[in-house]
């Protein structure tokens, strides 16, 4: 976790009166605080921040104080975001972009970015950029203008993403700052009383790198990409101020809202995790793209700016409180990889060696650990398991597409045969038509080319040297748009295509012509001759769909052939783990079992040391009685205690063990009578001559009775201490046997516990998997039917165009017929015509 950087930089003061009113910032060192103009500071108006940069600060000390850490990490696989905040005209447009003499953070972070991938030799880069501005709540591309209001998305992988934004792949810093320079052209400024060249428009410039090593050999093969945002947002501003009216207003509204809104956001995220509650990330554009840079996977910096101007004190004051906020937000950045599946199969292959080392090391840490792993590899089961939801439904929604482009494609063989049916009307109206079928021609030809850049737009990627490169410039992990027509708007529909031959008969020779028609998906039919093109490529479509289809399905199925794989060594893995919890239980047996030898051996070694003593009723016979029965009836208690909390399981724990203290008390109080009674009746009548030698050591025989006494005493005192010795290790010994078993209790019970939720996220993983190759089957079962639809639509095609086929051969000898008619026709009008004007002078002449 890293707190988010956060500065402030004073913008120059652009008239002589700052501080006209009395006061007058004053920046020292990292705090800036108001002060009166005779110096003395404004209580309560102090801050202090990361850095605080005074109005003689360059872009240049911005970029290497705030900025290059993040730009470095970026290079190595951290997300990283730097904004520029702060109320209109106090210099964010200045910090971000720069001038000609002092190039701003983007110009420096994008030569930075290349020096940098330049100094690392052993990974090869790939380099996207974009940029995009958010104008009126709606986003826009500044490398395509043509790419207007997109809109935002969140997938698994991509993360939340600007569907349909161009991205280019660049090589080298002075092609990006042309794309940049480019880009600006399309960005919305405007003038307002305070800001000559305002921004009205938040604008993001992202840089997406990738990067792998180039010797995949001996590292795992991973990619890393890492998102470099550097945002310059419009600045807030107070209508009365600028003045803004008409359009400027309503974007001042737009650019307020939008600003509270990161307020909000910055507000909710600084009151720390416990109490933030909902982030409103939603409530606008701009949170929603920036929502990874805040409280998220990014190293972010912040560069509040200010105006020093007295006139804006409570701007400057809202400004700094802002910082002081966005101070206390803290990010969790961390290397973004993709593992491709080799490299994850050789991770986990490390993975499963360390922990068998492990295991074969110290055992009850390793546990610990696997349940700990176990747990993790359920949630990447799980992660991956909604990762297939996410591909079957993308699937659902493609199948549904292709449904509808066959259904398109039926409506366009019935506009065919309708098109045989009209043209045995009117035929004086031909040449309308033809007029009519030009417009449209033309018409469908610009909407075709509109709607193919409309659809089919890909980012515009430039062939790269290094495979890598290559590679991954035509990976498109979720593409931003549908591959296929969503929308048939501008297909000529039924009804226009019967207005426009309505009333008319077609010319015959233009009979042969097919009527011009515009469908997204294929190119237009212009002619009868060409739609045989047509149809190939129609199909040729179908098929590459149908083939992209399988192997999406392919793909589908190996994943969840690896899911199965990774299922069963789950279940490996828990059997192992009941058989750790076997063992555990059968701990206390063991125990058990254990102290009833010692026990057995106790009494046997006791049993021996009275048979030396021949005299039952002297003090050391009772002594050795006593101790004996002691201890046997410790370890009795022992063994109670052992079956009490482990073999019945009724009595809790903590019972067990104040029991064993009672018994302990007991036994303890009995021993200190028995050596004070033995202490107290012994005296120097001892007759047991045998007892006394025994216990007296050789130097002391046949000493006198005082001095014998005394030594016996003292014999007898260090025995004493020697049993009380060996009580208190018994006691010792029980104690820690106790804990032992406590936390054995413990340690069972939670593995019972974690053996259980193992089982039964075990049980619903299963489920889950049955579920989804259910749901797998059915998919290929539909693709099945689509495949046949196709075939079926593939033949009827075929027939359909040999029915075309024989009715223009129909129509094209009706027409000569009616040629020869035509001139049969004329010639004999001709010759009437002439016999009649031959008979006419005649009958004049009568
Ligand atoms: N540190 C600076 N040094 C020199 N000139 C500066 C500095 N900061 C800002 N300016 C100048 O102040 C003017 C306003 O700055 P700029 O346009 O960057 O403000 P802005 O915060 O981006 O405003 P808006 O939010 O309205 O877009 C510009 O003419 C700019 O050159």
């Amino acid at each position: 976790m890293e707190k988010i950087c956060v500065a402030v930089r004073v913008r120059p003061p652009v008239s002589q009166d700052v501080s006209n009113g009395g006061t007058f910032w004053k920046v020292d060192d990292n705090r800036i605080s108001l002060h009166k103009l005779h110096g003395t500071p404004i209580s309560g108006v102090s801050y202090a921040f990361d850095h605080v940069f005074d109005e003689g600060c360059t872009n240049s000390r911005v970029y290497e104080l705030l900025t290059k850490d993040i730009i470095h990490a970026a290079v190595e696989g951290f997300n990283g975001t730097a904004f520029a905040y702060g109320q209109t005209s106090s210099g964010k447009t200045f910090t971000m972009n720069g001038s000609e003499k002092d190039p701003g953070i983007i110009h420096r972070a994008v030569r930075d970015v290349f020096d940098r991938i330049q100094m690392i030799s052993h990974r090869e880069f790939l380099i996207r950029v974009s940029y995009m501005e958010i104008y009126n709540e709606e986003i826009n591309d500044l490398f395509a203008v043509e790419n207007q209001k997109l809109q935002i998305h969140e997938s698994l992988e991509r993360g939340i993403f600007v569907a349909g934004l161009r991205e280019e792949i660049v090589s080298n810093a002075e092609q990006v700052l042309k794309l940049i320079e480019s880009g600006e052209v399309n960005r919305h400024f405007g003038e307002t009383n305070m800001n000559a060249r305002s921004s009205r428009s938040h604008t993001i410039f992202r840089m997406v790198i990738e990067s792998n090593a180039k010797d995949t050999s001996s590292s795992i093969d991973a990619i890393r990409v890492s998102v470099l945002n550097l945002v310059d947002l419009a600045g807030s501003e107070r209508i009365a101020k600028t003045g803004a009216g008409g359009v400027r207003l309503k974007e001042g509204k737009y650019i307020n809202k939008s600003l509270m809104i990161l307020g909000n956001v910055i507000n909710k995220l600084s009151d720390g995790a416990k109490n933030r509650g909902h982030i409103p990330y939603r409530d606008s554009k701009l949170t929603r793209i920036l929502q990874p840079a805040l409280g998220g996977n990014a190293k972010t910096s912040i560069i509040c700016t200010i105006a020093p101007e007295e006139v804006h004190i409570e701007e400057t004051k809202g400004t700094l409180q802002f910082a002081s906020r966005a101070k206390r937000i803290t990010n969790c950045a961390q290397v973004n990889e993709i593992l491709t599946d080799a490299a994850l199969l050789k991770r986990q292959k490390q993975e499963i060696e360390e922990l068998r080392k492990k295991l074969q090391g110290s055992h009850a840490g390793v546990l610990e650990q696997e349940v700990l792993k176990l747990r993790n590899d359920l949630l990447q089961y799980e992660l991956e398991r909604e990762k297939l939801e996410m591909e079957l439904e993308e699937q659902r929604k493609s199948h549904k597409q292709r449904e509808q482009c066959i259904r398109d494609q039926q409506i366009q063989i019935d506009n065919l045969g309708s098109l045989s049916t009209t043209s045995d009307l009117d035929r004086s109206s031909s040449q309308a038509q033809d007029s009519g079928r030009q417009s449209l021609k033309e018409d469908g030809d610009d909407s075709y080319s509109k709607s193919q850049g409309d659809l089919f737009r890909t980012p515009s990627l430039k062939a790269v040297p290094h495979s890598f490169v290559v590679k991954r410039s035509n990976y498109s992990p979720v593409p931003g748009f549908s591959p296929l027509p969503d929308s048939f708007s501008n297909v000529v529909d039924e009804d226009t295509w019967f207005k426009m031959n309505k009333g008319f008969v077609a010319d015959l020779d233009s009979l042969q012509m097919t009527p011009s028609r515009t469908v997204q998906s294929f190119p237009p039919c212009d002619e009868t001759a060409g739609s045989k093109e047509n149809y190939k490529q129609e199909v040729q479509n179908l098929k590459r769909q149908l083939e992209l289809s399988i192997e999406e399905r392919d793909d589908l199925m190996r994943k969840h052939a690896e899911q199965v794989v990774l299922n069963d060594r789950l279940v490996a893995e828990i059997s192992e783990l009941q058989n750790e919890a076997q063992l555990i239980r059968e701990i206390p047996q063991r125990l058990s079992e254990c102290a009833a030898t010692c026990k057995d051996i106790y009494v046997d070694v006791l049993s021996k040391t009275q048979s030396f003593i021949s005299d039952e009723k002297a003090s050391a016979a009772k002594l050795v009685s006593s101790i004996s029965e002691i201890g046997t009836s410790l370890f009795t208690t022992l063994e109670t205690h052992f079956s009490v909390a482990f073999g019945e399981g009724q009595r809790s724990f903590s019972e067990t063990s104040s029991l064993i203290q009672e018994q302990r008390e007991v036994l303890s109080e009995r021993l200190n009578n028995t050596i004070k009674l033995l202490v107290s009746s012994e005296r120097p009548s001892i007759e047991n001559e045998q007892v006394r030698t025994s216990l007296c050591s050789c130097e002391h025989k046949g000493c006198p009775t005082g001095g014998e006494n005394a030594c016996w005493k003292e014999k007898l005192s260090n025995e004493l201490i020697t049993v009380k010795e060996r009580y208190h290790g018994l006691e010792e010994e029980l104690d820690s046997n106790n804990q032992l078993l406590e936390k054995s209790k413990q340690r069972y019970d939670a593995l019972e516990a974690e053996f259980q939720l193992l089982k039964e996220e075990r049980d619903s993983l299963h489920k889950i998997v049955s579920e989804s190759s259910q749901t797998l089957a059915l998919a290929t079962d539909q693709k099945e039917n689509v495949l046949k639809d196709l075939n079926n639509e593939v033949l009827r095609r075929k027939d359909l165009e040999e029915k075309i086929k024989q009715f223009s051969v129909a129509f094209g000898c009706r027409k000569t017929s009616l040629m020869s008619f035509h001139s049969e026709f004329k010639s004999k009008i001709e010759s009437l015509r002439a016999k009649n004007s031959a008979s006419v002078p005649k009958s004049a002449g009568c």
